[in-house]
């Protein structure tokens, strides 16, 4: 059963107790107080977190012959320079004036807007549903915003259009939203400072005598497009092909909240598909075409409105919704995996980036979004980043980052080259020729055309190389530019990436949210349905009473189990048999195995079903197929049972 059968309200205080009182995970150092954004894994928050990773592996590496990498975490500031994060990684802040309190710029607005949104609607006397959470419940009390004042019907559009485009503001945009609507420090009123910038890398010196800036990875993917060449090679020059990385990346995110959806360390796993800018089909499409998703396009966001548009990803790829095949292909990957690992299929959607949210080098990017009762949270980035990774490192370190293809017929090209005198560069330029010369190589067909152009009309150019003093003037002595006509037999481009990127924490607090229920008969006794593949134990053995008799049969079970390498426990402690499954239900253990008298007799057991406390009665070699059959192999309960006896004459669930 998932939470979606259920009708008693969601409630978030009952499944934090559980998380807490099972030790999924806790804020970390919390001896010392804890940090903000740091949280440990106890040992079912590991296991659970270990079977959704290797899901994760079988279901793209295996599934696409991905080659995994595993790269450092530690990476030296020119890596991040060249891909923009030194320049670019970075959120919105502003500071309270007074307080010296430190808000990030659009998350506040989206709060304040929200909030007042929530007002007016109780002003207007529309039932809020609210969630009652303790953090929320702190926060309401500090927040004087929320009160119950009605707004005019324009400011309420107004409200509504911008919070649908809250990803898209730049920073001067949030500053005249907060001035323009006159939002302060929501606990003290207090006046805030126009948004500022704040990288978000964790900077760091690498080695002692602290000359090399370093920073710890923000993301995963620098390390994989730094091994492309290598990769290239191992997959025998074959195209396309993707590579894969699981690893911790570090962000130090201005305001963390909402426990793991946003931290400060976080697993990553990330995918970065090669693929030709000029064949962006993908040859599984068809397998995938026919899933039915749920897409909020860009401009309805734009519109000012969050409507969902429902189809086939096959339809959104041939509409051009979806920017191309394998973008569409992934997306659709994605949704599959989300779906095995227990998030509920109702509560997933893609949100198309705005074109003013969009990396200026994407084509198109899309996020699978989690229903949560934090609202729309983005699990999965989806984005075609074009040849932009490639292209900078490429020039940047003078490595060619490229794929090279024969061509099946020769072709004739004409292009604009550079030649370079050498003999008379050295002499005039000294120290800086080899600079000059790099800069030079480095253009591209529409900058040589253009400074081509200038060389013949002025018979001289004037170029400002970076790293070198002033400016430096070339005639026609130093270089020659010229059309010219070449006969190719190899086809050499920079491929473009897909990139599919997960963040692991945040799809794992999504699932315990829609899978955490509690037994309507009493609702003290809280369920979370996790499938059983990712389950952190897939069974709980249990002796009807700790008599020394039954220890051998247990013992016997046991190594069975062992042997099949099914994760199990068992509970031999003296408290009823009800109460040991209710523990196990709330650690989402799928199984139980009750071992009883006549076990003695016959070696048969009975299993029950954690969801519908179902039992059933066989020998424990049968039942141990049937949990392996439903655990590994796809099969449901009622396939992986049949062979087996339904056994109802005495619940284990009193
Ligand atoms: N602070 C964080 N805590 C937990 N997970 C995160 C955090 N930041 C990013 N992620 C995860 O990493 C994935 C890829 O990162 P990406 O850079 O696309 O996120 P982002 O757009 O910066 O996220 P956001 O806009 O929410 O800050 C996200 O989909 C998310 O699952």
């Amino acid at each position: 059963m998932s939470s979606s059968a259920v009708t008693a309200p969601f409630n978030r205080d009952a499944l934090e107790q559980v998380l807490k009182r099972r030790f999924f995970f806790a804020p970390a150092f919390e001896l010392y107080g804890g940090v903000s954004g740091l949280f440990d894994y106890g040992p079912p928050g590991c296991a659970f977190q270990a079977n959704i990773v290797d899901t994760w592996r079988k279901h793209f590496i295996l599934e696409e012959d991905m080659l995994e990498v595993d790269c450092t975490m530690l990476t030296p500031h020119e890596v991040l320079k060249t891909s923009g994060h030194v320049d670019k990684f970075a959120d919105w802040m502003c500071k309270d004036l007074k307080t010296g309190e430190i808000f990030r710029a659009d998350h506040l607005v989206e709060e304040v807007l929200e909030s007042r949104l929530k007002g007016d609607k109780a002003a207007r006397g529309i039932k809020v549903e609210e969630e009652e959470d303790e953090d929320k419940k702190k926060r309401k009390k500090k927040v004087k915003e929320i009160k119950n004042v009605k707004l005019d019907d324009e400011v309420v559009k107004e409200y509504e259009n911008i919070l649908a485009q809250i990803d898209g503001f730049s920073g001067p945009q949030l500053g005249e939203l907060i001035v323009k609507y006159d939002i302060t420090n929501p606990s003290t009123g207090g006046k805030l400072e126009p948004p500022i910038e704040f990288n978000l890398m964790f900077e760091t010196a690498i080695g002692p005598s602290g000359n090399l800036k370093g920073y710890l990875r923000p993301e995963t993917a620098q390390g994989q497009f730094l091994n492309f060449n290598k990769l290239l090679e191992f997959n025998n020059e074959k195209m396309p092909f993707a590579s894969a990385s699981i690893g911790k990346s570090f962000r130090n995110e201005i305001a963390p909240r909402a426990g793991l959806l946003r931290v400060r360390e976080f697993l990553m796993a990330e995918i970065e598909h090669f693929v030709d800018p000029e064949d962006k089909s993908h040859p599984k499409f068809n397998q995938v075409k026919d899933i039915k998703l749920r897409f909020l396009p860009s401009g309805v966001q734009e519109s000012g409105s969050t409507e969902l548009i429902e189809k086939t990803i096959g339809e959104a790829v041939s509409t051009g919704l979806v920017d191309n095949e394998t973008l569409g292909y992934f997306i659709a990957r994605i949704y599959l995996f989300l779906l095995k690992i227990g998030v509920d299929t109702n509560r997933i959607r893609f949100r198309q980036h705005m074109s003013n949210e969009m990396a200026h080098y994407a084509s198109d990017c899309w996020d699978a979004e989690l229903q949560t009762s934090y609202g729309w949270i983005e699990c999965v980035g989806c984005a075609d980043r074009s040849a932009y990774d490639l292209s900078v490192h490429a020039a940047k370190t003078g490595e060619k980052l490229v794929v090279r293809q024969p061509l099946p017929e020769p072709i004739t090209v004409e292009k604009f080259e550079i030649e370079i005198s050498k003999k008379k560069f050295g002499p005039k330029f000294r120290k800086d020729a080899g600079s000059i010369e790099k800069w030079l190589l480095e253009r591209n067909q529409t900058d040589l055309e253009s400074l081509g152009n200038e060389l013949t009309a002025n018979g001289k150019i004037v170029i400002k190389v970076p790293g070198v003093e002033g400016e430096t003037e070339l005639d026609t002595e130093l270089i020659k530019i010229e059309k010219v006509k070449r006969t190719e037999h190899i086809r050499e481009f920079t491929p473009n990436v897909i990139e599919p990127s997960f963040g692991i924490g945040r799809i794992i607090y999504s699932i315990f949210e829609h899978q955490f229920w509690s037994r309507p008969e009493d609702v003290d006794r809280s369920v979370l349905s996790l499938p059983p593949l990712v389950a952190p134990t897939k069974v709980l053995l249990v002796p009807l009473s700790n008599s020394a008799e039954l220890k051998p049969i247990v013992e016997k079970v046991s190594n069975v189990l062992r042997k099949n390498q099914i994760p199990f426990k068992v509970d031999d402690s003296s408290a009823s048999i009800g109460k040991r499954y209710a523990r196990n239900d709330e650690l989402g253990t799928p199984f139980g195995i009750t071992i009883d008298f006549e076990s003695l007799k016959d070696e048969s057991v009975t299993l029950r079903e954690r969801d519908s406390t179902k039992q059933v009665r066989g020998s424990y070699e049968d039942i141990i197929d049937a949990i392996k059959q439903v655990t590994y192999f796809g099969s449901s309960w009622a396939e992986g049972t049949a062979k087996l006896t339904p056994f109802e004459s005495q619940s284990t669930d009193a």
